[in-house]
């Protein structure tokens, strides 16, 4: 049998760790594996997948688009070879990749067949997006690769603002199908689109690059001052688009560390919903336009929040 193969695309921030994790924990009755690429040289994404041990493998150092496709392959033939070989394989793309060129680098393994490319769509953000200058190319290439798009943080948004960008995406994308869907609440589904997608054989081969962004980050084995901690993070400039980071707090004597999102200039602090075995000490990583962030990224700004 044929491993199914589901890309999970969308843009930084979207919502692809969320939706993931749903499809982690539904009862679909498969043996599913995930394979996350995340864009920096620190994967903060592998250690927010609920119930990783044993299922999560990562790519690092790159976006599996362009750079990595080389170790894409190898994963993908170890996978196949494996005793406990998967009846489905999740690959989440950066939020920076083009997802069907991921989807084409996994069928260019006949062990594989493709389920479906799934993209996640912020819909508070996405018409800005695809409106920038910077980052529209990628944010519409994206958009066009999906077989399904899953319409997220619609709570976000009031209701003639969702018809917007549900009209919006009807005119830009006519042929992808949407779903709406609250925190990745369509997971069951994804596992079983099975789509058809004449785009793949379609889709010009080669890789069109898509913009530059830098990553930065940093780590420390110090606690950190929460409120220092969001006044530095409120500090960021514009150009940095994305940022997460697992943290320790001094005034938080859990074990369980606290997750930090900031997409756009939202931002949020929750704890770590499966603390079981991430490594000890704060990791932040943020991504953005080149430049965005000065010759010492993060740490300047980490440093402040030490205590
Ligand atoms: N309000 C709201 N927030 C959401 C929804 N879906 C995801 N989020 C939040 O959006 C933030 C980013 O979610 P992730 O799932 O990490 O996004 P991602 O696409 O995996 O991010 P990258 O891998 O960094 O590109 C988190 O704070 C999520 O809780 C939604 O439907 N509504």
């Amino acid at each position: 049998m044929t491993i199914a193969l589901t890309v999970i695309g969308g843009f930084l921030g979207a919502g692809k760790t969320t939706l993931l994790n749903r499809v982690l924990q539904g009862r679909h009755g498969r043996r599913v594996m995930v394979l996350v690429n995340d864009f920096g040289s620190i994967n903060i994404d592998a250690e927010l997948i609920a119930g990783r041990q044993g299922r999560t493998l990562e790519l690092k150092n790159g976006c599996a688009c362009c750079t990595v496709g080389g170790d894409l392959m190898a994963a993908l033939l170890d996978l196949q070879r494996r005793p406990d070989r998967p009846d489905d394989l999740i690959i989440e793309a950066s939020g920076v990749s083009d997802p069907m060129r991921i989807a084409e680098i996994g069928l260019a393994d006949p062990d594989y067949r493709l389920n479906a490319v799934v993209v996640v769509v912020d819909a508070e953000r996405v018409r800005a997006l695809a409106a920038d200058r910077y980052m529209g190319d990628t944010v519409l290439r994206q958009l066009a690769a999906a077989d399904l798009l899953v319409l997220g943080k619609l709570d976000l948004i009031d209701e003639a603002q969702g018809d917007a960008v549900r009209a919006w995406l009807k005119a830009t994308v006519p042929h992808v199908r949407m779903v709406p869907s609250r925190y990745g609440a369509v997971a069951e589904e994804i596992l079983f689109l099975d789509a058809d997608h004449p785009k793949t054989a379609d889709h010009v081969h080669g890789h069109a690059p898509h913009a530059d962004f830098a990553t930065w980050s940093a780590e420390t084995s110090r606690p950190i001052d929460r409120g220092r901690f969001a006044e530095a993070m409120a500090a960021l400039p514009p150009g940095v688009v994305r940022a997460k980071g697992v943290l320790r707090f001094a005034d938080d004597d859990s074990t369980r560390p606290a997750v930090f999102h900031m997409v756009g200039r939202r931002m949020s602090i929750e704890p770590l919903a499966e603390p079981a075995d991430t490594q000890p000490g704060s990791r932040l990583v943020a991504i953005g336009i080149p430049g965005a962030l000065g010759p010492d990224g993060l740490w300047p700004l980490l440093n402040e929040a030490l205590r």
